[in-house]
């Protein structure tokens, strides 16, 4: 059984090297999705009993370990220097330095390695996350899937 959680947030990025007008900052209003495959839980009495997990509980653990953080955060790449040391002269700016440019590609391997410690096993039922989706516009999205991540690097 397949279940997906969609969750939005608010942040800035760039991408330095983009021929057009990516390269500029500015914003998103991000849509995550995330589906987690799992057996269904048939325990009486149990508060999950006859879901794979309860949504409320993967908002929960995916605010608190991911969205919190990127919300009205800035996305910034370490190498973007430029706006790295910007964004250090704003009195208690809210910053997210990564490891890799903030493409939805980059975003969506990156939301996918958070998430996929939070979401495994502990409930018994074969819990495991299959697909981050990550819009960065209602027309633009990544997909980050479980079999592609062997070949892949990820970052934080
Ligand atoms: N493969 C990727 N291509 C682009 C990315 C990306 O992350 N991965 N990002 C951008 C820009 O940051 C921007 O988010 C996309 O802008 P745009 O192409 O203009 O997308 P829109 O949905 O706003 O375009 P419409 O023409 O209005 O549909 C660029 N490329
Ligand atoms: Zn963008």
């Amino acid at each position: 059984m397949f279940i997906t959680r969609r969750l939005e947030f608010d942040a800035g990025h760039r991408i330095p090297d983009h021929k057009s007008h990516c390269r500029h900052l500015h914003g998103h209003r991000y849509v995550l999705e995330i589906t987690l495959a799992g057996n269904i839980i048939r325990h009486d009495g149990d508060a999950a009993n006859g879901m794979v997990m309860d949504f409320a509980d993967i908002k929960t653990l995916a605010k608190r370990h991911l969205v919190n953080h990127w919300d009205h955060a800035f996305l910034v790449y370490a190498g973007d220097t430029a706006v790295v040391e910007f964004l250090k002269t704003l009195p208690g700016h809210k910053t997210v330095v990564l490891e890799c440019i903030p493409t939805a590609e980059n975003l969506a391997e990156t939301a996918f390695a958070i998430l996929d410690r939070i979401f495994c096993d502990n409930f018994g039922n074969h819990l495991r996350l299959e697909r981050v989706r990550l819009y960065e516009t209602p027309n633009c999205w990544a997909d980050a899937v479980r079999t592609y991540r062997h070949s892949t690097q990820t970052c934080r």
